[in-house]
């Protein structure tokens, strides 16, 4: 298994001291103040075995006469109380410290998840539509709801480590200092031992990446097997998912236990060689130095405290680089949401009346290698209500997304009232155009909240002037509490015909310019159908319509019809006329 670049590691540890520099140069201020304060609270030792060894008088040179000049200038005694007294308050500073550090390593790592969250979220939300096409969005679930917590976990691993370099740092300075050649000859064995644990045991960041792509994979199971419950039984694809979910489980337990079995096994080698070394070195300091005392025991102290440390920061480090694959990867998938901005419009203010909408010469196509529409040209005016027809697959719906402005022409271009719509505010744009499709999505919340969902200030009385004619009314009273009622994800307490009914309630009710129907009423039977046309038509409506439906009769009252085929019109008129020239429209129109 090959390893993890360097530059990758050290991108993700970029990622994590870049976030907020100002706290986290406030954790490296703290854990420094810390270790200095743990190496006075050690090296009081000295003076506080010498002090009780003396009969009395201060001790003129080394640390403890250090601390005798300190005590001195700051007016106190340098007795034993006295002394420990000072041990008290440099611990109490000491621990305060801690305190702080670790409450703002908290603060960091919980809003850096949170951060990391929104960005996603925000970047999805803001993301072009080719995106998810093209990449789906369980990928982005994973992202945000797994991967960001990991990521977290990173970051505390990060400041853990620093803290406790920090601690190791002012130990190694203090032991140099009583001992320096015990000192070296354990920290030259410390080398060797980390240098050949590292060399044999599997590098954590590999490990790591293997969990982040197992997640990965099991939440795209998941989802398959929760928004395609329904296919995935009636077409028994069970098996395979569970296959699938059991490979992605093997992958993540097996991963997950090697990476905590190998931080097991670094911390125990390490335990275990270092309490051995510190036994090694009381042997040598009470055989082979003349050292005080105190400087013995302060010595010992330093060591003790020293080979927790070191095996604990080790241990933290392979944790750090088991996280680091979460981080780099959920920094890189934001990043990449984000180069995938929504298309871009102008500023231009759209007129109240933006007719007439005409596409001019569009070609277009999903993945540039074929083209799904070819020189496609028409106009609606004013109130009008233009059809399309064709066979599946044709491109009538990608008609519709371009209105939409959920893609781009590749070229000619689509205006209105004679302005390319580019010069126009998508947003805005949008919130004129009501587009309703065949598979509509339904929010898991009430009916009232559903309809409400593009105009939150609509009255009930308009709600339910637009249920009427959508037909709404025709089984909310069925419902259990009527508009109150919850829907169910992805409205899943509704036939397929009432959730088209929903979604035509709710386009009318944003009183847009234009209403896409794209089969919108295809699930609805012939005699609610035709409701629902009578309804539509008897408004009092200046907008324009535009439909796309395969059952013809539901159009064949449209100012004009355009048929297409294989991305292209290939006739346009009136039903009469077209029935007339008995072309494709009157053979689709006979085949029914
Ligand atoms: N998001 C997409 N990404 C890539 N290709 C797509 C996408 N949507 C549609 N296509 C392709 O574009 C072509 C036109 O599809 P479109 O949905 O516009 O046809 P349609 O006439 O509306 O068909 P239907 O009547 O079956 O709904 C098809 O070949 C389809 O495979």
């Amino acid at each position: 298994m090959p390893d993890i670049p360097l530059r990758e590691k050290l991108h993700g540890l970029y990622l994590i001291a870049s976030y907020r520099p100002r706290f986290t140069a406030a954790i490296v201020a703290f854990s420094v103040l810390t270790a200095l304060l743990e190496g006075i609270g050690v090296t009081l030792i000295v003076p506080l075995v010498e002090v009780a060894q003396s009969s009395g008088a201060p001790p003129e040179g080394g640390i403890a006469g250090g601390f005798a000049r300190i005590y001195q200038f700051l007016g106190l005694p340098f007795t034993l109380g006295s002394i420990v007294l000072g041990v008290g308050v440099v611990l109490t500073v000491r621990y305060t410290f801690t305190f702080l550090a670790q409450w703002a390593r908290v603060y960091l790592r919980t809003n850096y998840v949170a951060d990391l969250q929104s960005r996603g979220f925000e970047n999805t939300l803001d993301a072009r539509i080719a995106y998810f096409d093209r990449e789906g969005s369980d990928d982005i679930l994973n992202a945000i709801v797994t991967q960001a917590q990991k990521a977290g976990e990173a970051i505390e691993a990060f400041i853990r480590v620093f803290q406790r370099s920090m601690l190791i740092l002012m130990y190694l300075a203090i032991a140099l200092y009583l001992a320096p050649v015990l000192t070296v000859v354990s920290a030259g064995f410390v080398g060797v031992l980390t240098f050949g644990l590292r060399n044999t045991v599997e590098s954590a960041y590999t490990i790591g990446d293997r969990v982040a792509e197992a997640n990965e994979q099991i939440q795209r199971v998941v989802q398959a097997g929760t928004q395609g419950i329904r296919e995935v039984k009636t077409l028994g694809y069970g098996a395979e998912l569970r296959d699938d979910f059991a490979a992605a489980m093997e992958q993540y337990i097996g991963s997950s236990i090697r990476v905590k079995r190998n931080e097991a096994l670094i911390g125990n080698v390490y335990n275990l060689s270092i309490a051995l070394v510190i036994f090694g070195l009381i042997y040598a300091a009470l055989t082979f130095t003349t050292m005080s005392f105190g400087a013995l025991g302060a010595f010992l102290f330093v060591m003790f405290k020293l080979g927790p440390a070191v095996s604990g920061t080790n241990q933290r480090f392979y944790q750090l680089e088991g996280m680091l694959p979460h981080l780099v990867r959920t920094e890189e998938f934001i990043d990449n949401l984000q180069r995938n901005p929504e298309i871009e419009g102008g500023e231009e203010p759209l007129p109240d009346d933006p007719s007439p909408i005409a596409f001019e010469d569009v070609s277009f196509s999903y993945d540039k290698s074929e083209e799904v529409l070819n020189d496609v040209s028409f106009r609606m005016d004013h109130g009008e209500f233009v059809a399309f027809v064709g066979e599946s697959g044709a491109g009538k719906s990608t008609i519709a997304s371009l209105l939409a402005r959920l893609y781009t022409p590749d070229s000619g271009r689509i205006t209105a009232s004679g302005r390319p719509v580019e010069e126009y505010d998508v947003g805005e744009w949008r919130s004129r155009v009501a587009y309703v499709q065949q598979n509509p999505f339904i929010f898991n919340t009430t009916l009232e909240e559903n309809l409400l969902v593009a105009n939150q200030d609509a009255s009930r009385q308009e709600i339910e002037r637009v249920c009427e004619i959508a037909q709404v009314t025709e089984f909310v009273g069925d419902l259990a509490d009527g508009y109150e009622t919850e829907l169910g994800d992805d409205g899943v307490r509704l036939s397929g015909g009432q959730r088209q009914r929903v979604a035509l309630a709710r386009a009318l009710l944003e009183d847009a310019d234009v209403l896409v129907l794209d089969e919108a009423t295809s699930d609805l039977d012939t005699s609610i159908e035709t409701q629902v046309q009578a309804g539509i038509e008897s408004m009092d409506r200046d907008f324009m319509i535009l439909a796309i439906a395969h059952r013809l009769s539901t159009i064949s009252d449209a100012d004009r019809i355009y048929t297409v085929s294989d991305g292209t019109i290939v006739e346009r008129g009136e039903h009469g006329s077209l029935i007339e020239n008995d072309g494709q429209y009157a053979k689709l129109y006979s085949a029914q």
